[in-house]
């Protein structure tokens, strides 16, 4: 199986946690992009998606599946969204598509999060994939002294602006023992809209696609 087979056995396997008339969140990513293809062929079974990123909502929108609002969508039951690395606790590092913001208020929104990935994903300590932070342009170089005295190396993502017109930092070297302290720590930064760990909120369930197919985790 190739990593991306690995990707849609994962993305098939959380169709289970479709119900009907759910509002579903959707992440960003190739491996979103395989659920938001299966998710095409039971659409007449869900009310609508809300999406992470306008590039998810324009494939939810090819397929004629409704994209609403979040705002005007409310609670969701199910956000299902890739990770570039999970641990055992679920704690996630996301944000290599850009879309991490999105996808945290997405996710923060929903009742159960689905976390979908190829089991490549899944690592003993969080850091190896560089954490992607979110930040505003003006505060680039305060935003990297900061996260330089937290013991990783910033790089600024060359011609990326994200969807909310920002720009991404990616911090390479660190080891991530205590991700939810880490996470609040790097909020607290002036200028940093968010930062790609997910330990805060973590994902409630991890399904990983792997060479026999897929298997769960939490
Ligand atoms: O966080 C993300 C986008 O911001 C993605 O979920 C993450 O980068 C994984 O991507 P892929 O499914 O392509 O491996």
């Amino acid at each position: 199986m190739t990593q991306d087979e690995m990707k849609k056995a994962a993305a098939e396997a959380a169709l289970a946690y479709v119900e009907a008339g759910m509002i579903v969140g959707i992440g960003t990513g190739s491996t979103a992009n395989h659920f938001i293809d299966l998710l095409a062929g039971i659409k007449g079974k869900i009310d609508g998606t809300v999406a992470s990123s306008i590039a998810s909502a324009k494939r939810l929108e090819g397929h004629g599946i409704r994209v609403m609002d979040l705002n005007e969508a409310g609670q969701l039951s199910l956000y299902v969204d890739g990770a570039d690395e999970s641990n055992e606790h679920l704690h996630l590092v996301k944000g290599g598509g850009g879309a991490l913001t999105r996808e945290k208020i997405v996710a923060g929104a929903a009742d159960k999060f689905v976390c979908i990935a190829d089991d490549t994903k899944l690592v003993k300590v969080l850091g190896k994939f560089p954490l992607p932070i979110e930040v505003i342009p003006m505060a680039q170089a305060l935003v990297a002294r900061e996260m330089v005295k937290l013991g990783g190396n910033p790089v600024l993502r060359e011609g990326f602006t994200t969807d909310n017109g920002n720009i991404i930092l990616d911090i390479h070297g660190m080891e991530i023992t205590d991700p939810v302290t880490m996470e609040n720590r790097i909020n607290q930064i002036p200028g940093v809209v968010t930062n790609g760990l997910f330990a805060i909120r973590p994902a409630d369930v991890l399904i990983l696609g792997g060479p026999d197919g897929a298997r769960t985790v939490g």
